[in-house]
């Protein structure tokens, strides 16, 4: 298990504190997967978050890093894209043969990181999404070849605390990012059109709201207890000459479910894009 290998906690030092550190950070606390006294978290300037933090689940925060990235088992990158290379500058000089740097950077490559690491170093990519906050992630993990079965084992136990987790090849992140990194703002946008034609069709917001997010629900229930048969859950319900017939009747005038998979494509083609961004 992660929380004993060899009968050692592992300790964990998260660079960076947003959104997505947090999920984890409370996720695995919840879990057991971390300990609060095993946890560091750091970020580029922003003392009131880190005290947040602290306060709120324990942890160990701070800018004296030094020690703890030395000392770390698991180091979780948390920055945005953007200030990937500063990021793994900082933690260069800290890693050694036994650590392993978890990203969790959109579009940065397992490549640049060995690069900008400049050394061999066990490197895991993730692509977890925002529903990490309620426990219900979808993540996908890559691995490079110096990542060891228990490296492996603890990184997929450390993401099963913020939903499910599963393993694919680096090759496949761009069609990841772009189904389920990207995918509850579809589910999202779609609320969003069944929202206001609702208040359009007389029902009160507040109606509307809970008779949307139970639908959702029960959706996705669905079509969990029913293996992802999306469209016989959809037939099921389409009675011929019926409501649910007429409604995607023009969804299919719309072109609908078109737009949307040229949607995803397009999310997948520009993941490449923003990845092409970080090759030495
Ligand atoms: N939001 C999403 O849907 C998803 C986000 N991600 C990835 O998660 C990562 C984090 O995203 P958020 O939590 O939303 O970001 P955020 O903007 O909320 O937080 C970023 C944190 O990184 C810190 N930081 C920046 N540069 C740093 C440096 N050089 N050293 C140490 N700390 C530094 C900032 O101070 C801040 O605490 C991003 O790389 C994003 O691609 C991955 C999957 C889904
Ligand atoms: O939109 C983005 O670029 C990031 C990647 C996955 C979710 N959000």
């Amino acid at each position: 298990m992660f929380r004993q290998q060899g009968g050692i906690r592992l300790k964990a030092v998260f660079v960076g504190a947003g959104s997505m550190a947090e999920a984890i950070i409370a996720g695995a606390l919840k879990s057991g997967a971390l300990q609060a006294d095993h946890t560091y978290v750091t970020n580029k300037a922003n003392d009131a978050r880190l005290r947040q933090l602290a306060e709120e689940f324990g942890v160990q925060a701070g800018y004296e890093a030094g020690a703890a990235l030395q000392d770390a088992d698991i180091i979780v990158l948390a920055m945005k894209p953007k200030d990937a290379e500063a990021g793994l500058e900082s933690i260069r000089s800290f890693i050694h043969e036994k650590s392993v740097v978890i990203s969790l950077l959109a579009g940065v490559s397992i490549d640049f990181m060995e690069e900008t690491i400049g050394k061999p170093c066990a490197i895991i990519r993730s692509m977890p999404n925002t529903s990490a906050a309620v426990g219900k992630s979808a993540t996908a993990i890559a691995l490079n070849q110096f990542v060891t079965d228990k490296q492996h084992k603890s990184a997929l136990h450390l993401f099963s605390a913020i939903g499910t987790a599963i393993t694919v090849d680096e090759a496949q992140m761009d069609a990841v990012t772009a189904v389920s990194g990207s995918g509850p703002a579809y589910f999202y946008y779609i609320a969003e059109a069944i929202q206001q034609a609702g208040e359009e069709l007389g029902l009160d917001h507040e109606t509307a709201k809970e008779l949307l997010i139970q639908t959702l629900l029960g959706a996705a229930s669905m079509l969990s207890k029913n293996d992802g048969q999306a469209a016989a859950l959809r037939k099921a319900i389409t009675s011929p000459g019926g409501t649910t017939e007429a409604a995607l009747r023009t969804f299919d005038e719309f072109r609908v479910k078109q737009a949307i998979a040229a949607g995803v494509k397009e999310a997948a083609v520009q993941s490449k894009r923003l990845g092409d961004a970080y090759i030495h």
